[in-house]
């Protein structure tokens, strides 16, 4: 890659490579609850995941992703802002090297620990790839992770991060279902938006929960283990790997509770 979070390389230059980044609805951005306009017209998030589709644990070296088989229609998300099918592709998280930054999203200034990333793409585009390059053709429900009680639901996923340190190790994850990571609440902020990382693509209906789920500050610790770097190359610690907020140009957040 020719891009990272590093002061030579980081979200400041992206714009060198992919000028995007400067587009008029990028990601992520500060949510301001005060002017998010409440729309009766949101219907309620349907999230249906089959956890034997999770198949496999990857750091691609930004972040560490958790990869589903999206052949079938057995891992959706329907209803909430979106109309149609999106099929969850994987899901990830951005966090910081500190517990007082690394979400990617902000509210009201408020920055979170960490932050998770549920990856969709619309069906009505035969895959994800083709889905990337249309204005509606992906959906990412985005959870906040606050400093708090240790999370259960999160440990079989921070076990696995022992087989993969160094960038590009992958081993096998099954049967987990990513349901467990989400708060009681499915209320949420829409707006639209894009892909945080290069290519930065203008394709992605955010749907950020408001309500966060807890994470302690030893599993924090368990993220910031990870690397950047692969297997013999100088060690540099997975952390900070998110994208400051962008600018709102005019578009409008609304949200799905009164
Ligand atoms: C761009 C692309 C294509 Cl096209 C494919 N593909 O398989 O065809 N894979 N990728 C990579 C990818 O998924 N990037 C991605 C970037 C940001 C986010 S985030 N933080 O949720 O905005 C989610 C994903
Ligand atoms: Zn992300």
């Amino acid at each position: 890659h020719c891009w990272g979070y590093g002061p030579s390389d980081g979200p400041d230059k992206w714009c060198k490579h992919f000028p995007i980044a400067n587009g008029p609805r990028q990601s992520p951005i500060n949510i301001i609850s005060g002017q998010a306009s409440y729309d009766s017209a949101l219907e309620p998030l349907k999230l249906n995941y089959d956890p034997s589709n999770s198949t496999d644990i990857l750091n691609n070296g930004h972040s560490f992703q958790v990869g589903f088989v999206d052949d079938t229609d057995s891992s959706t998300l329907t209803g909430g802002p979106i109309t149609g099918t999106y099929r969850l592709k994987q899901f990830h998280f951005h966090w910081g090297a500190s517990d007082y930054r690394g979400s990617e999203h902000s509210v009201n200034g408020i920055k979170f620990p960490c932050e998770l990333h549920l990856v969709h793409w619309n069906t009505k585009y035969l895959s994800f790839g083709e889905a990337a390059s249309h204005p509606d053709g992906l959906a990412v429900v985005g959870v906040f992770l606050k400093i708090g009680a240790a999370n259960p639901r999160l440990q079989k996923v921070l076990d696995a991060l022992e087989a993969i340190k160094s960038k590009g190790k992958q081993t096998t994850f099954s049967n987990f279902d990513p349901k467990t990571l989400l708060p009681d609440s499915l209320d949420y902020w829409t707006y639209n938006g894009s892909l945080t990382i290069p290519p930065l693509l203008e394709s992605v209906t955010w749907i950020v929960l408001k309500e966060s789920v807890s994470v302690s500050i030893t599993q924090m610790g368990k993220f910031r283990s990870l690397k950047f770097s692969g297997d013999g190359e100088a060690h540099c610690c997975m952390q900070d790997n998110y994208r400051p907020t962008q600018p709102l140009k005019g578009r409008k957040v609304r949200r799905s509770f009164k």
